[in-house]
């Protein structure tokens, strides 16, 4: 099979799709890799590398959607990325289309075979081709919050883990899984005051074991985001419904509770976040406020640390990569019920129940290779 890598075109996205040690697999499992010249100097890789892992480095993105039968990414298609998708072809990469109609309908209108790394599953209930980036983007999310309650940024100027005599901040976290843990333990480890906030006792029960008194869980509710907002220096927003829009759990009105120069990081936002006043942001320029709150809603956020998150990235998609390569995309979805997960979008049609119900649109009973 012929499988394409483009350079990614989403503004400061750095990362790439393929790296050259996934590149050498899939030539050495029989395919043929062509990447755009370029695409994996923002990770570290140069188009030589490539070429030594038997792949052919083609100039711009036109061959690369024209020629490849798989095409490997990492962000959504942008508006011209879709405009290049055909009928037959196989897309793999993250979508996000819950809150984003405008390109479930390109990608319908493509006929292109559409699978999201965001809804692949695992045996043990987890998403395996999201961790990854979860992980980097909840290691992210205190960093970024800490910045962002710097006086020269409009915070409030508080330090995260404070210094002896000075109370450290206090940092909520709305979500336990994989980012909203991840946040929790650099916020730990920078010696902020840290509530993780879940509606899973199970998960909650998991970080009381592994932190061991280091942070405090409480049940997620109205009630006890309504407790804790008024004294948060930073809320971190964590939350997943798997293909879903994310719920939205703090209200434009609670805003109005909360200490002037607090400050919310929605890592949710790529599902549409859940503080009702998020709106997607860039690296370029992160952050803005609403009645004296903060807001940072980069939705790319591992995009800021490109080699560790481009090489996280490549590790967990390449089996994956390498089963639609070999059995083609029928074959490796019906011989694996979690790649099956994946599909969001097939021959015009919505063939995922939760991003169905999000877009309001019929569900496709896509029948697959015996
Ligand atoms: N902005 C960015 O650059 C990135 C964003 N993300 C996003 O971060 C979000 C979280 O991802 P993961 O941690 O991997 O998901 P996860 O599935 O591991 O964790 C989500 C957690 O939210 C909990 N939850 C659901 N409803 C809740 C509620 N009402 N209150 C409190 N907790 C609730 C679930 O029980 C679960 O523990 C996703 O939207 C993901 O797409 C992930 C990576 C990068
Ligand atoms: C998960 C995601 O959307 C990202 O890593 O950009
Ligand atoms: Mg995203």
């Amino acid at each position: 099979m012929l499988i394409g890598c483009p350079k990614e075109i989403k503004p400061q996205e750095f990362r790439v799709g393929l790296t050259p040690h996934a590149a050498r697999e899939a030539v050495a499992h029989g395919h043929e890799v062509v990447v755009e010249r370029g695409a994996g100097v923002g990770s570290g890789f140069a188009d030589a590398d490539y070429v030594a892992a038997g792949a052919r480095v083609v100039d711009g993105a036109e061959e690369v959607f024209a020629t490849a039968e798989l095409i490997v990414k990492v962000k959504e298609p942008q508006a011209a990325e879709r405009r290049r998708l055909r009928e037959g072809q196989v897309l793999f990469t993250y979508l996000h289309l819950a809150p984003d109609p405008e390109q479930a309908r390109d990608l319908m209108e493509s006929g292109a075979t559409c699978i999201a790394y965001e809804t692949v599953t695992d045996a043990r209930g987890g998403l395996p081709l999201l961790a990854p980036m979860s992980e980097v983007a909840g290691r992210l999310a205190p960093q970024v919050g800490a910045w962002t309650l710097q006086k020269a940024n409009g915070g409030r100027g508080v330090l995260l883990g404070g210094i002896p005599g000075v109370r450290p901040a206090r940092v909520v976290i709305v979500g336990g899984g994989v980012v909203g843990t991840a946040a929790a333990r650099v916020a730990v480890g920078m010696g902020a005051n840290v509530t993780v906030l879940d509606r899973s006792l199970a998960r909650l029960s998991y970080l009381d074991d592994i932190f061991m008194g280091r942070l405090t869980t409480q049940y997620s509710s109205g009630g006890a985001l309504a407790e804790l907002l008024p004294t948060a220096d930073l809320v971190i927003g964590a939350v997943l419904i798997p293909g879903a829009q994310a719920p939205k759990l703090v209200r434009r009105a609670d805003l109005g509770t909360m200490l002037p120069g607090a400050a919310i990081v929605d890592v949710a936002i790529d599902q549409g976040g859940c503080f009702e006043t998020s709106r997607a942001t860039t690296h370029e320029d992160p952050i803005y406020e609403v009645d004296g709150v903060l807001h940072y809603c980069v939705a790319n956020m591992p995009g800021a640390v490109a080699r560790t998150s481009t090489l996280g990235l490549g590790n967990a998609t390449l089996p994956f990569l390498l089963a639609l390569a070999d059995k083609g995309w029928s074959g490796a979805l019906a011989a694996d019920p979690h790649l099956r997960g994946g599909l969001n979008v097939h021959a015009g049609r919505i063939a995922h129940r939760a991003v169905a119900e999000a877009l309001g649109l019929p569900l496709a009973e896509v029948a697959l290779a015996a």
